[in-house]
């Protein structure tokens, strides 16, 4: 049975004059991946801030498993990736991974699996002993993508988790997170990236503070004539 996993409805958010979203209208079920895309600046992290009350809205309503957010308890169900990577420093990639599986409540006997499960969803394996403050940038956002996906959360909510990954190594995420939606789990995710919106299951386009488009991504380029989801945004964006 399909179960709504995030329902918005007329969701507005204002910062100071600028009114960011003007009426956000969006859902995610069980066991499907929703893209959300949209030009820089349309208001996507607000969005996914405002879905985990992390942003107080300023209108609409924003559900999560059938609770008004924000709710702390909620949160413990939830895999948050956000574009600032939350991490120790001065702590090992490991030492930062049994620190937020602790936090997330997971069992001794299971963290050395769930850390090594994890740590090889992103290829960080080799270098889990290394202090992060010596990681680049891409390893940094793959430690906060494994940290995600640590206690394999029914609701993964992911902020352009593969920004600075290769091709090879991004191939690898989507697989995994196309098997976490095939158990039943869900995924809202934004990206800049067309292709990774094309395996999507629903794309949310984002624009001018509303959703202006939301479907099958195969549905949309037939709604707007076109051949790819690059070619959707273009044309919503009024480019030719
Ligand atoms: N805390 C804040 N205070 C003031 N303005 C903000 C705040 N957060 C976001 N904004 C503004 O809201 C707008 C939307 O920002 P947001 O980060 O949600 O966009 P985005 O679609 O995620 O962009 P990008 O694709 O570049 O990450 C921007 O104009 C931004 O400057």
């Amino acid at each position: 049975m399909e179960n709504t996993m995030i329902s918005l409805k007329h969701l507005v958010k204002k910062f100071g004059n600028q009114t960011v979203l003007k009426d956000v209208n969006l859902d995610v079920l069980s066991g499907e991946i929703v893209g959300l895309i949209g030009p820089s600046g349309a208001g996507k992290s607000t969005v996914i801030k405002t879905t985990l009350g992390m942003e107080v809205t300023d209108g609409g309503i924003a559900t999560v498993f059938d609770k008004t957010m924000p709710n702390r308890q909620l949160l413990a169900n939830i895999g948050y990736m956000a574009q600032t990577d939350a991490l120790y420093d001065a702590l090992s990639g490991k030492e930062n991974l049994i620190f937020y599986a602790k936090m997330k409540g997971l069992k001794k006997s299971e963290l050395n699996n769930e850390i090594e499960h994890v740590a090889s969803v992103v290829d960080l394996k080799d270098d889990l002993n290394k202090r992060v403050s010596g990681y680049s940038g891409g390893m940094m956002r793959r430690l906060s993508l494994a940290i995600a996906l640590l206690g394999n959360p029914k609701l993964l909510i992911l902020d352009e988790p593969t920004v600075g990954i290769d091709p090879a190594l991004r191939r690898q995420i989507w697989k995994e997170l196309s098997s976490i939606r095939d158990e039943g789990r869900s995924i809202l995710i934004t990206t800049h990236v067309m292709d990774e919106a094309e395996l999507c299951d629903r794309v949310a386009l984002l624009l001018d503070g509303k959703v202006m488009a939301f479907d099958k991504p195969d549905v949309l380029k037939m709604q707007y004539k076109v051949d790819s989801i690059e070619d959707v945004f273009l044309k919503a964006e009024g480019v030719e």
